[in-house]
């Protein structure tokens, strides 16, 4: 993919490095992409994996681009933006922000406004061009933005279009920590092989392979979920007593219940940086 844009993401950690990788393995101009990261050892690691321009500050970093990726914590985000605020204003870049719970309206607000925010909300799985993305645009952004917000998170996998911003936090509380889920999943099932007797190694070897076999059958299949869960459960066999373990101790509602205090807390992330 080529993509002539100039992207600065301002905050180089966990999420940045899947979004980077995700970029240039999919074909992206490294020259194209900067980084602000404070601390040393980060942004030059980042610089030396994937040769793209790394600065210590974010004024640095963003002069003359295109586009404005923030992607430092949800805490720091206000102190962030209006800093920036005059260089912004100066410049009119097309603003993307993964931040957890900071609204549109708010990064705007700091800014100095009249800007045009993205939301996105990607996920970790973004290095390996598997990453899911929610997307969400202010009344700001025209039809081209849209597209460069668009082209650049979809070449870390598939993009969503969300309509109504408050839905952010469930998209946050979904995909963007979902990926937490499924590797606590992973640990759990390979702690239960040991406690049943595997080498540690087996236990793991086999753990991961089942769960990549059965996210591949999940997406590749074109099955439902709970169609591909039947047919691994023969009657009165194994498979069935483990899922209706699972149901006594409530496995759906504890899932569920995971997923709103996730929402919760990008409301409240919102609400405390007001
Ligand atoms: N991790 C994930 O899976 C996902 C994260 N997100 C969002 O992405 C954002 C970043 O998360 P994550 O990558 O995990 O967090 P990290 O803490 O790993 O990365 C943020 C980085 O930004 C640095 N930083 C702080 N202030 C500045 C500044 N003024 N200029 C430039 N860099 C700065 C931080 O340094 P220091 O540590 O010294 O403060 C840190 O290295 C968050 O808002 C989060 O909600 C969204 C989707 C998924
Ligand atoms: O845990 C967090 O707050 C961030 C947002 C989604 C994934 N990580």
């Amino acid at each position: 993919m080529t993509f002539a844009t100039t992207i600065a993401f301002i905050g180089g950690g966990n999420m940045v490095r899947s979004l980077v990788g995700g970029l240039v393995a999919q074909g992206c101009d490294p020259a194209t992409i900067r980084v602000a990261e404070p601390i040393d050892p980060v942004r030059e690691s980042l610089a030396g994996d994937f040769g793209i321009k790394a600065y210590p500050t974010a004024a640095e970093a963003v002069e003359g681009a295109h586009v404005w990726m923030f992607a430092v914590k949800p805490q720091v985000m206000r102190t962030v933006c209006e800093t920036l605020a005059p260089l912004a204003q100066a410049e009119k870049p097309l603003v993307v922000s993964v931040a957890a719970g900071i609204s549109g309206v708010q990064i705007e607000h700091w800014l100095g406004g009249g800007l045009g925010v993205v939301r996105a909300m990607p996920n970790t799985p973004a290095l390996l061009g598997a990453g899911a993305t929610g997307l969400f645009a202010n009344a700001n952004v025209d039809a081209n933005g849209r597209a460069v917000a668009e082209q650049l998170l979809a070449s870390t996998g598939p993009t969503t279009w969300i309509g109504d911003e408050m839905q952010m936090d469930a998209v946050t509380a979904l995909s963007g920590s979902g990926p937490a889920y499924v590797f606590l999943l992973a640990e759990a099932m390979i702690a239960a092989g040991e406690a049943e007797g595997l080498p540690p190694d087996a236990a793991r070897a086999l753990a991961l392979q089942t769960v990549l076999g059965a996210a591949r059958m999940l997406t590749e299949s074109g099955e439902a979920p709970d169609e591909l869960r039947k047919r691994v459960t023969s009657p009165n066999g194994t498979t069935q007593a483990a899922l209706e373990s699972f149901e006594r101790d409530g496995f759906r509602a504890i899932v569920a219940r995971a997923i709103h205090a996730a929402r919760e807390r990008g409301r409240e992330l919102s609400a405390m940086n007001d």
